[in-house]
């Protein structure tokens, strides 16, 4: 069945390619732009993205461009999939082509640099629109281009949005929540990044299932103080934005910056990986960000803390773990019985 809402998705790595497949499969008419022209003839020729998730076939009607300007003005519905650290200037160059029916939706899981910002609010500085959203949660791009069963989150205070956004991409293996909250969901997204790195390490360092538990859980404490001082609401962060996201990336070698954490447990070094990584692993900058933002606001962080000394200050893994325990004792839930400062 054919639908006839035009959709748009900026951005054809991992998570752009994925997105584009399921839209397409849903029978919406999408186009997905890409920077490099070479990449953009090989997704239209061959029904590949030969660069991210090779192995999926995307559906014919799927067409890859470079012209942003074209991609965006022919689409109701866009969907922004560039990294952080991209996402601001494609956003300007989008910017003339963008009006206020469009609906903007980012998947970005990372901050903008300048001025510690959420990519909802770097829409709503420079987008003419306020159909903002942003889309959240447990997807790995991997599994959902095998289909698996998943589900993800809508967050926006646009019923127009969220509805649409449920419409094209929830289907019998994807299933699309609705939240109003679309700051906590962003905060979840990318904050989460951080600690799969520390997951990751503590996996290549033979750590236990204990462990494993100890520091999701103490994560899931650390993100939601953070998201409190920043004004958000902790209750977003039990959900699949929050909790769910953390325990997929804190658990698999599938998430790049679990992956990153692997490699550093290993003793690489944070270069080589970054080098052959090939892909963003938004954790590594959201850590220099988040640190810098703590250390500002005055906001008690110590796994990221520690992750910035194993990163950016040459501290060995093993090291800051054990200094990680000789730490003054501390409270459960601090939303409960309040910490000692
Ligand atoms: N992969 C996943 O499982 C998921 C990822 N996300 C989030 O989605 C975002 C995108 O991640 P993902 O697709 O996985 O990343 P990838 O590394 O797989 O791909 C990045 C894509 O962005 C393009 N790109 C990178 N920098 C720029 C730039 N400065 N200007 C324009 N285009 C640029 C790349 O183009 P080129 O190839 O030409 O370099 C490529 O198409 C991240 O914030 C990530 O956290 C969210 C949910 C799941
Ligand atoms: O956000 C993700 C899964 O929800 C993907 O995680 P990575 O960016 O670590 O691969």
């Amino acid at each position: 069945m054919t639908h006839n809402l035009r959709v748009a998705v900026v951005g054809g790595g991992s998570f752009g390619t994925a997105l584009t497949s399921i839209i397409a499969g849903n029978g919406y008419p999408v186009q997905l732009w890409v920077r490099d022209p070479e990449l953009a003839s090989a997704i239209n020729r061959d029904h590949t993205n030969p660069r991210y998730l090779p192995q999926l076939t995307l559906p014919e009607q799927v067409q890859a461009s470079t012209d942003l300007g074209r991609v965006v003005s022919s689409a109701e519905l866009i969907f922004l999939a560039i990294p952080s650290k991209g996402f601001a200037t494609v956003l300007e160059q989008a910017q003339p082509y963008l009006t206020p029916d469009h609906r903007l939706v980012s998947t970005t899981k990372g901050f903008e640099e300048q001025g510690f910002q959420l990519m909802s609010q770097v829409m709503q500085a420079h987008a003419p629109t306020q159909h903002i959203g942003v889309l959240s949660g447990p997807n790995l791009a991997s599994e959902l281009a095998q289909q698996q069963l998943t589900a993800t989150v809508i967050a926006s205070a646009d019923p127009v949005t969220r509805r649409q956004v449920q419409e094209v991409l929830s289907n019998h293996y994807l299933r699309v929540y609705a939240n109003t909250d679309m700051y906590g969901v962003e905060l979840g997204g990318a904050l989460k990044n951080i600690y799969a790195i520390a997951a990751g390490m503590a996996a290549a360092m033979g750590m236990g299932e204990n462990t494993k538990s100890m520091l999701m859980t103490r994560a899931l404490a650390e993100m939601s103080r953070f998201a409190v001082s920043l004004g958000a609401n902790p209750l977003t962060f039990l959900g699949l934005a929050g909790v769910g996201d953390l325990i997929v990336t804190c658990s698999s070698p599938l998430s790049r910056n679990f992956r990153v954490g692997q490699a550093l447990g290993q003793g690489q070094t944070l270069e080589q990986i970054v080098a052959s990584l090939g892909q963003v692993a938004e954790g590594v900058n959201t850590i220099k960000l988040v640190k810098a933002k703590a250390d500002e606001m005055g906001i008690y962080m110590p796994l990221v803390q520690a992750l910035y000394l194993v990163l950016f200050a040459g501290y060995k893994p093993t090291e800051v773990a054990k200094s990680m325990m000789d730490r003054e004792q501390s409270t459960d839930v601090e939303f409960v019985l309040p910490r000692c400062e």
